[in-house]
């Protein structure tokens, strides 16, 4: 049972592990076509995004590189404050580069706006996003998204990444979080 010990927790389950791998493996084959003879720089966000990370860049059949970084908009809550912070910049040059932001979800879109913003204007040959959930529902900007795991109804999940302060981040698969954990 890979939800066993978050079981009272949830209100229910939304993507399975099994779900979300099927779903890479689909998104890596677009992405080794779409960069086919090109240089390839994975761009993380922390902490969230590590899961997908990890498993994209196991699922590509190509040289990747990889770089971290930290933004913050959440703090403990389950609602954007709108404010991005960077609490680690990236350590690589991104001039010329084709980068791919790895991120785990898009909600309002703020982070991801912001950042994909941020990127482009340090000269780097391209810059797209890969995410795997966005709710189209709760988005407050618009973000252009190349790759996209699941479109997911409003409400916050947790899992896979995902955290509920700090915690739920890994498990397996993709649940929504019981209001009377965080009520
Ligand atoms: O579209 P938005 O409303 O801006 O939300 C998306 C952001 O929220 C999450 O990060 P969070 O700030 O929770 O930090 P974490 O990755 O360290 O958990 C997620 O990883 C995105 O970066
Ligand atoms: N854990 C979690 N973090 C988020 N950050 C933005 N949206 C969400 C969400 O639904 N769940």
């Amino acid at each position: 049972m890979e939800f066993e010990h978050v079981e009272g927790d949830l209100a229910k389950t939304l993507i399975t592990e099994d779900e979300l791998h099927a779903k890479l493996d689909e998104l890596a084959r677009q992405i080794e076509s779409d960069y086919q003879g090109k240089d390839l720089l994975l761009v993380g966000v922390l902490r969230g995004a590590v899961m997908v990370m990890a498993d994209l860049a196991r699922a590509l059949n190509r040289h990747i590189e990889m770089d971290w970084m930290a933004v913050s908009s959440y703090g403990s809550g389950t609602v954007s404050s709108g404010v991005v912070r960077i609490l680690k910049d990236l350590d690589s040059d991104l001039t010329g580069r084709n980068v791919l932001i790895v991120e785990d979800i898009i909600d309002s879109g703020l982070t991801l706006s912001w950042l994909k913003a941020n990127l482009e204007s340090r000269g780097a040959a391209s810059v797209e996003i890969c995410t795997m959930l966005r709710k189209p529902d709760a988005l407050k900007v618009e973000v252009d998204v190349k790759y996209c795991g699941f479109d997911i109804p409003n409400e916050f999940v947790i899992g896979y990444g995902l955290d509920y302060a700090e915690q739920y981040r890994n498990m397996r698969g993709i649940g929504v979080l019981a209001p009377h954990v965080y009520q």
